[in-house]
């Protein structure tokens, strides 16, 4: 099912918590709602749901206004962060719980409802746990259950929100590749709300970046972290080293070098931040470049295979951060406190919009 939504807002008393809204979501996205903590992530997936009212603005799904249609005719699967399983219910009763609740002209017959959960738990890979009551099963089981029961009821849309937040990183990946998978075999259009950079871009058709209630950037996992819109969406898509200088003629001056910017090709004379990924700043041990940073070594750790330097600038005291490969490492030999040179390799500004010379 198609999702539009057009001009939504919201406020809770005086608070703008959703500010003009728009988004469209085609049948069969898998869409996700990125955004920090407080952001409106979590109301705009209720407006969908029908759990919230909108106080401007319409969501339109394959052509037809829901403003008026009850949360339970809107044909929407929900899972939520804590598992809400019914804890008397056993795994089979949870998964056939939305089959049996129908009105008596919808309801499938006993036989049915049991063939259909047995599929739905084989998908989920819990056939053996039928019988199990939900104190019996792991974080990631619940989840997993959850979700066969959102999918009992064949839902034409269906909204996660922060399905793996709970569990263990380790288990919310093995969860994601197979929320991944799940959705393209079915090809529900599904929405999930998650803070986690890293879920989203590894799940998700395209990401939607929110901030205090506005929408930031739309796009493609690669669009959002190759050209972040904004200052916000590069930041909060990573760990980023800043460098306060002046901008002019493609070049940002920080007073003890002077940095190439990425694509810039404004004619602006202007006092900005330079932008730079930890992968991105390179470190030698000889002066090399005329444009290098002096800094000295104040931590080192590894992290499997990447190594994370942490630094401090010699003429601001200013902490960088660099990331490089266990092999580049040890062939640089890097100790903490010894004093080395620093160029980033790709700089990034960001011009207000309002900005007018
Ligand atoms: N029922 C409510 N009444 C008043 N304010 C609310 C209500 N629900 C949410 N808010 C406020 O609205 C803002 C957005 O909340 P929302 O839950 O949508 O954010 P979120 O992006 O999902 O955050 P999180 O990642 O922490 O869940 C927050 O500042 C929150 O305190």
């Amino acid at each position: 099912m198609m999702i539009e939504i057009q001009h939504l807002s919201k406020y809770y008393g005086s608070f703008h918590v959703l500010q003009d809204i728009n988004l469209t979501i085609q049948e069969g996205e898998l869409v996700a709602l990125l955004g920090p903590s407080g952001s409106g992530k979590t109301t705009l997936l209720r407006v969908i749901a029908g759990l919230e009212i909108a106080d401007e603005g319409i969501v339109v799904c394959n052509g037809e206004d829901l403003t008026h249609v009850h949360v339970q005719d809107r044909q929407v699967g929900f899972v939520f962060q804590h598992y809400a399983l019914f804890k008397h219910m056993t795994v089979f009763e949870n998964v056939a719980f939305g089959l049996k609740a129908r009105k008596k002209k919808w309801r499938p017959s006993p036989v049915e409802i049991k063939e259909k959960v047995q599929t739905l738990l084989e998908l989920v890979k819990m056939q053996e746990f039928s019988s199990r009551y939900p104190s019996q099963l792991s974080g990631g089981q619940r989840q997993r259950i959850a979700l066969a029961r959102a999918l009992a009821v064949e839902p034409k849309i269906l909204l996660l929100d922060e399905p793996f937040g709970a569990l263990d990183a380790k288990v919310r990946k093995e969860l994601r590749r197979w929320l991944r998978r799940l959705h393209d075999e079915f090809k529900i259009t599904s929405i999930f709300v998650t803070h986690d950079q890293e879920e989203a871009l590894d799940v998700a058709d395209r990401i939607v970046i929110m901030n205090q209630g506005k929408i930031e950037q739309i796009g493609t996992p690669q669009d959002i972290y190759e050209q972040p819109a904004s200052s916000f969406v590069y930041d909060f898509l990573g760990n980023v080293n800043l460098f306060h200088g002046r901008l002019r003629e493609g070049k940002l001056d920080i007073g003890a070098a002077q940095f190439s910017v990425a694509d810039d090709h404004h004619p602006f004379d202007i006092e900005t931040v330079g932008y730079v990924r930890p992968h991105h700043l390179m470190i030698s041990r000889q002066k090399t470049e005329q444009d290098t940073i002096t800094a000295r070594i104040s931590h080192l750790h590894t992290v499997g295979p990447i190594v994370h330097v942490e630094l401090k600038r010699e003429e601001t005291q200013e902490y960088l951060e660099a990331q490089m490969s266990v092999e580049q490492f040890h062939a640089l030999q890097l100790r903490i406190g010894e004093t080395v040179y620093v160029s980033p390799q790709q700089v990034k500004v960001f011009i207000p919009s309002d900005f007018v010379i």
